[in-house]
Parts: structure tokens; sequence; C-alpha cells
């Protein structure tokens, strides 16, 4: 059934099913992966929170996780690309870090934020994302882990919003073209 927000109609793109069959195949790999390594999860809000939650819970191996929420440089000057991270209290030093996205789409948000992650001196850092967006991509970004690779259209749902609302849609809808 066609989803409609404010201005905008919405279809259904990528059932609840597939996605959890998506998501419990990352976990697995990541179980694989850091299998005594106590990875520390670090989701970036809001998007993220939907995802971050359904891998997290599937994870099966020691691991903590922690949110951050970037200060937005989006719509600001040009010049205006620092990114401020709010919630950085963990201790980098020597972990190994998986970052937790939503999408990754121009690659704006996490070319912006890495260094910030860097600079903590992690031990290693990877990249976990649900959803990207090849064909959009405009810095080098590259994720280690990532559900779906997507056309470069508007999506909505499992975390992802329309001006604030479809957050709560559990699967993945798609913006209906005219
Ligand atoms: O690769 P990019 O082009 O940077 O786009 C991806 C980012 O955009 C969205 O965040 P947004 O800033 O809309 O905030 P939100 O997570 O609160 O929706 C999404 O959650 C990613 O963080
Ligand atoms: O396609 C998208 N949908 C919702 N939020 C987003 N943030 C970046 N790309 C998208």
């Amino acid at each position: 059934m066609d989803i409609h927000i404010i201005d905008k109609t919405f279809v259904p793109f990528i059932s609840a099913a597939k996605i959890n069959e998506r998501v419990s195949e990352l976990a697995a790999t990541i179980n694989r992966d850091y299998a005594g390594k106590k990875p520390l999860v670090i989701g970036i809000l809001n998007g993220s929170f939907i995802f971050a939650a359904d891998l997290f819970r599937l994870l099966t191996i020691e691991a903590e996780i922690s949110f951050i929420k970037l200060a937005s440089y989006k719509g600001t000057s040009s010049t205006g690309n620092v990114v401020t991270a709010i919630g950085m209290e963990e201790n980098l030093k020597d972990r190994h870090v998986i970052i937790v996205e939503d999408i990754i789409d121009t690659g704006k948000t996490l070319h912006a934020f890495m260094p910030e992650i860097m600079n903590r001196q992690p031990a290693s850092v990877k990249i976990a994302t649900f959803l990207s967006k090849p064909d959009a991509l405009k810095y080098d970004v590259k994720a280690d882990y990532c559900a779906f690779e997507i056309e470069n259209k508007f999506v909505l749902g499992y975390g992802m919003d329309y001006d604030g609302l479809g957050r709560n849609i559990p699967e993945l809808y798609v913006l209906k073209e005219n």
C-alpha cells in the first residue's frame, strides 16, 4: 500500500522479511570478524537507531554500543563544514570501532566525521551501513558491511525520514515517480 507524507507518495520497496534476512547475515559476519575483539558499535543519530538496535541485538559476541549525534553542518554556509560530535564520551583508543549508519548517500557525513574518529586512535574502524547509493556518492567513503546497495532514489522507513516523519515504518519505501 502506498504511503502519503505531506506532499509525497512512497511505494513499498524492501519488505521487513528481506530486511531481517540481510541484517541477520551482516550480524553473522560481524560475529565472525569480531570474536574476542569486544567491538564498540557507534550509531550515528538519528537515522541509524533502528538498524543499530536490530543489528546489535543479533550480535552474540561481547560488544558495546554508544550513539552520537553530529551537529548539523548541512544547510550552513558552504565553509561551515565543522562536525561536532555530541555524545562521544567513550575512550576509543585501541578499541575496535564499528560505525553504524542507516544510509551512505553522498558520503558527506561520514567523510567529515571519520577524521574525528581516527584522531582518537582506535585499533581499527569499520563502517556498517544499512543502505548505500553508489550512484550518489561524492566523497571517498566505503562501507565494510552494507545490507543493500540501492539506486539513487529517496527512501523512507526503517529509521529514515521525510521531513521528520516515517522513521517508524518497519519496511523500506521509495519515493514514487510521477
Ligand atoms: O551520505 P550523506 O549524503 O551525508 O547522507 C547520509 C546521512 O544523511 C542522513 O542523516 P541526516 O543528516 O538527514 O540526519 P538524520 O539521521 O537525523 O535523519 C543519514 O542518517 C546519514 O547520516
Ligand atoms: O534517501 C534518503 N532518505 C531519507 N534520508 C536520507 N538521508 C540521506 N539520504 C536519504
